[in-house]
């Protein structure tokens, strides 16, 4: 059987005549954290849009654990959650009530939801009106949200957003449970520190298209370099490639004869890896 949860071929979108989304291909595993990367505009929306079924492929297909997304719609809905960009909470419910409605509608029971905001550490704000919740906490009641059905493949657009460093880590922590747990976990984000830390892989798209696809630490291996930033005793600022053998015997020449003031060292680095590949990087 294949390891696949998530096959996406040839996929098309169109919003009338501009493409959005343009011949995408890619295979996301069962039991990964997969980060779906790149700059505003890029597609990374319309492709989840796609895999919840909100939008419809103009070409391509696309399938979730076997089934696609068109013609089994309905035997996919059940088997996902999806935490949105923007958030739609009943204002005037409190987080309890707008969990009950959800746990009502998956048919499961009322103590999930008690679980649910346990897990997000919003227990103690469950009796509140959502009316009076920080964007934080919209987010992390979103989440417990899409975790109510215990879903075997999870979506989540942008899901730390306007969270305190400390409610990220609850996140990442939850979403690393999940896939340790055998769940499917497919991530928009544009914090690069983010998916150094919790993405097993990443697929970087571009005006549509995808532009690389692997582990952050191959992707940043293969696509920067290591430096170092010298000052001479004269003043003079030089760059040195530190995987290229000529560049790293000129600077050990250079320390050799006491003309350096000062060396920095720059290590792999995946901001730098994600600005190449999108074609953003300062020259
Ligand atoms: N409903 C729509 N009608 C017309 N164009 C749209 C619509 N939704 C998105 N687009 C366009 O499609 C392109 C891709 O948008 P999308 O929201 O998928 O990008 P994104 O990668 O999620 O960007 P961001 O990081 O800014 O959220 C953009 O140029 C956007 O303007």
């Amino acid at each position: 059987m294949s390891d696949a949860a998530i096959h996406i071929k040839s996929l098309r979108v169109q919003y009338g005549r501009f493409t959005a989304v343009d011949n995408l291909d890619l295979e996301i595993r069962k039991g990964e954290l997969f980060g779906l990367l790149g700059p505003n505009g890029a597609g990374k929306s319309t492709t989840i849009r796609v895999l919840i079924g909100q939008r419809r492929p103009t070409g391509g297909s696309v399938s979730v654990l076997g089934h696609d997304v068109v013609r089994e719609w309905a035997r996919i809905k059940p088997l996902f959650g999806y935490v949105p960009d923007r958030e739609n909470h009943f204002e005037e419910f409190t987080g309890n009530r707008n969990l009950e409605f959800f746990a009502e509608l998956y048919g499961v029971p009322r103590l999930r939801v008690r679980e649910c905001l346990e897990m997000v550490e919003l227990e103690e704000a469950g009796n509140t009106l959502v009316r009076g919740y920080s964007l934080g906490m919209r987010r992390k009641l979103l989440l417990a949200r899409a975790l109510l059905h215990n879903p075997r493949v999870l979506y989540l657009d942008e899901p730390t957003a306007n969270l305190d460093v400390h409610s990220a880590e609850v996140v990442h922590r939850i979403l690393r449970e999940r896939v340790s747990q055998g769940a499917t976990v497919v991530l928009t984000t544009h914090d690069m520190d983010e998916v150094e830390k919790i993405c097993d892989r990443v697929g970087i798209v571009c005006k549509g298209k995808l532009v690389a696809l692997d582990s952050p630490l191959a992707l940043k291996q293969r696509h920067t370099e290591r430096q170092t930033d010298v000052i001479l005793a004269t003043g003079e600022r030089r760059t040195f490639d530190m995987d290229r053998d000529a560049d790293r015997q000129a600077l050990a020449d250079l320390v050799r004869a006491g003309a350096t003031a000062s060396l920095q060292t720059r290590e792999f680095d995946f901001h730098a890896t994600f600005l190449k590949l999108t074609g953003q990087a300062f020259e």
